[in-house]
């Protein structure tokens, strides 16, 4: 299905959900949150693409090894400086060292410059790469998936998560990566001083191993529970914020307040808990630098005192450990970066890993525009059904209007025509092919439901209208506008069609919203529209504007209308009345009012409130 508001439903749903007090307070209590992937099942989404960038990555890491060789230079020229002094051999022999000395330091930070930049473009590359991946199936995701998780779930993941990984992949990947390097080549160059150096410096090692293990495995389930409890923090704040008419409503503040408390308490305590772990990780590290630093100024004074390095090697040789220090540190703390990055990570590769929509093998083509419904049944909440047993059948080009009072099940039965949940039970056919068979292309292209919440984009008038049809020409775009009444004022824009608008651009009114879905749907041109509540929220005036546009817009297609203006389904080719999930009457509005039914009684109520707001009223 399409919804040419183009609003990932979930927002729709979520205003649902503010409905009902149950909801609101028991309902966010126990979600069944999107998956987070394995360690192994993140590295096997990683691999691929990074084997895609393979070139970058070997001149990254190329040109990083270079700055940092060229760097260990650094130390013994040190060290070469202070035996030239103790040798007496005067100022003319400190020349050479000096200016190499100043050589070293340029061509390490050149080597250093580009090396970070590489390695920060091939990790800005690959998470472009993740985050379109992510996109992809996070749009796809069968909306029952998302509204089980919370539409929270899946917000903190795309912004919050990504923004972590992204701020790794700038700053702490390039440092890791050259901390990383320094580390191994001044082993190395430890070793080529004098193998004993190299050796006493693995008296450190046990202490590093033991307090990196020691953080690991308390930290790692600190932040991954610290990711979730932010996440679920995250939904409270959306349904406790996006909900306040209906927690006012029902008097639910307190129990509001309390769930917020509660969360906000619980990602609180994890990250005190993560900043105690900092510290005492940095208290071991200190004991790991006074451990090996005194080894080293141990052995070297007994080699120099046997004779077997001088005192510039000996000095060299503190130097090189004393320069370990900060990649060390850095290396560790960003194991911490990592961490995070690594649980942030996990969550995004998890939604990718996730089943997405299957589309059939051989789509059918629907025959024409005619809908049935048969024993169409749908719970949202397993036991609690909200449809049963309706059948419909919609010939093609007829005009129906969805009848009832709130909670009849309206909302449900369009949306489950327009293919956006799949039922409990029985089946929907469309032009004669059942949607199954159709699969979630196939629905899109036959129906296009325009619900009341109608998202405008930010952009250019006419790439929203786009959107329905992208290869519309601008004539096309006006004649669509034209069609629907809105071209008076679309051409009274301060840039006509080219106007910017939505968020942060020129705001729309909804009836101007409304118009531009229903241009949309037209620009698309379904065999099916459904329009569900379109005229309901934009007052008296701007109702009867959309109602003529809506006629219109659903001329030469099967039409569904969700009626909450009876004036609407009273120009209907026929009426279904639903009540309490199933249909209770069918017919036309003359045949339903003379019946005095359940129908002839919805239009004396809607008839009276009409006569008071002294509007006329049809029929
Ligand atoms: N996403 C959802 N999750 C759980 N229950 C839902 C959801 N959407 C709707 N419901 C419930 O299903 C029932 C039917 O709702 P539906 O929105 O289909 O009725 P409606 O006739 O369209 O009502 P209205 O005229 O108020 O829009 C209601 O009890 C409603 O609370």
């Amino acid at each position: 299905m399409t919804t040419t508001d183009g609003t990932p439903n979930a927002m729709t749903d979520e205003a649902r959900n503010e409905r009902g007090p149950a909801m609101s307070a028991a309902g966010t209590a126990e979600r069944e949150l999107l998956p987070t992937a394995t360690g192994a099942q993140t590295l096997a989404v990683l691999g691929p693409l990074l084997r895609r960038h393979r070139a970058l990555a070997v001149a990254a890491v190329t040109v990083l090894l270079v700055g940092t060789g060229i760097g260990l230079l650094t130390a013994p020229l040190l060290g070469h400086i202070v035996d030239q002094v103790v040798e007496r051999r005067g100022a003319d022999a400190l020349t050479v060292p000096m200016v190499l000395l100043v050589a070293v330091a340029v061509g390490r930070g050149a080597a250093t410059a580009v090396g970070s930049s590489l390695v920060a473009r091939l990790g800005e590359t690959v998470l472009a790469s993740l985050r379109e991946q992510f996109i992809e199936r996070a749009l796809r995701l069968p909306l029952e998936r998302v509204e089980q998780a919370g539409s929270g779930d899946l917000t903190s993941r795309v912004t919050g998560d990504v923004a972590l990984i992204a701020k790794t992949v700038r700053q702490a990947l390039p440092e890791f990566s050259r901390s990383a390097f320094t580390i191994v080549l001044t082993l190395v160059g430890l070793a080529v001083l004098d193998w004993r150096f190299a050796l006493v410096v693995l008296v450190a090692a046990p202490v590093h191993y033991f307090t990196v293990r020691w953080y690991m495995s308390r930290a790692i389930p600190v932040y991954a529970a610290h990711r979730v409890a932010t996440g679920a923090l995250q939904h409270q704040l959306l349904d406790s914020v996006g909900g306040v008419r209906t927690v006012r409503a029902f008097r639910l503040g307190e129990r509001h307040v309390e769930l917020v408390g509660r969360r906000s308490q619980s990602a609180v305590d994890l990250a005190l808990r993560g900043n105690r772990l900092v510290t005492g990780f940095f208290s071991r590290l200190n004991v790991a630098e006074f451990l090996g630093l005194g080894s080293v100024l141990v052995t070297g004074f007994f080699l120099v005192d046997n004779g077997s390095v001088s005192i510039g090697t000996a000095t060299a040789a503190a130097l090189y450990f004393h320069s370990l220090f900060n990649p060390l540190n850095a290396a560790l703390v960003l194991i911490d970066d990592a961490q995070s990055a690594g649980a942030s990570l996990a969550r995004l590769v998890g939604v990718s890993s996730l089943p997405g929509e299957q589309e059939p093998a051989r789509p059918g083509v629907p025959a024409d525009g005619s809908v049935t419904v048969a024993s169409l049944g749908h719970a949202y909440v397993p036991g609690r059904p909200v449809l049963r047993e309706v059948d419909l059948e919609v010939r093609s080009g007829e005009r129906v209007a969805l009848v009832g009072a709130s909670g009849a099940g309206k909302t449900t039965l369009a949306k489950l025509i327009a293919g956006i949940h799949r039922p409990s039970g029985g089946s929907v056919a469309l032009g004669g092919v059942d949607t199954g068979a159709l699969g979630p292309a196939g629905i899109r292209r036959t129906v296009t439901l325009i619900s009341q919440e109608v998202h405008v984009f930010a952009g250019p008038l006419a790439d929203d209208l786009r959107l329905a049809r992208p290869e519309a020409t601008d004539e096309e775009l006006r004649a669509a506008l034209e069609k629907v009444d809105a071209l008076p004022w679309v051409d009274e824009l301060p840039d006509g069609l080219a106007t910017v608008v939505g968020e942060g651009g020129h705001r729309l009114t909804v009836t101007q919203a409304q118009h531009l879905a229903l241009a949309r749907l037209v620009l698309a041109d379904p065999p099916v529209a459904i329009l569900d509540e379109a005229t309901a929220d934009a007052g008296s005036a701007g109702a009867r504007t959309l109602e003529s546009a809506a006629a219109r817009a659903l001329e030469g297609r099967t039409g569904l209308v969700v009626a909450h203006r009876l004036t609407q389904a009273a120009t209907a080719d026929r009426i279904v009345v639903l009540d309490g999930g199933r249909v209770v009457e069918t017919g036309t509005h003359d045949d339903l009012v003379a019946a005095g039914g359940r129908y002839a009684t919805l239009w004396a109520a809607w008839s009276d409130s009409r006569r008071e707001s002294e509007e006329p009223v049809p029929g």
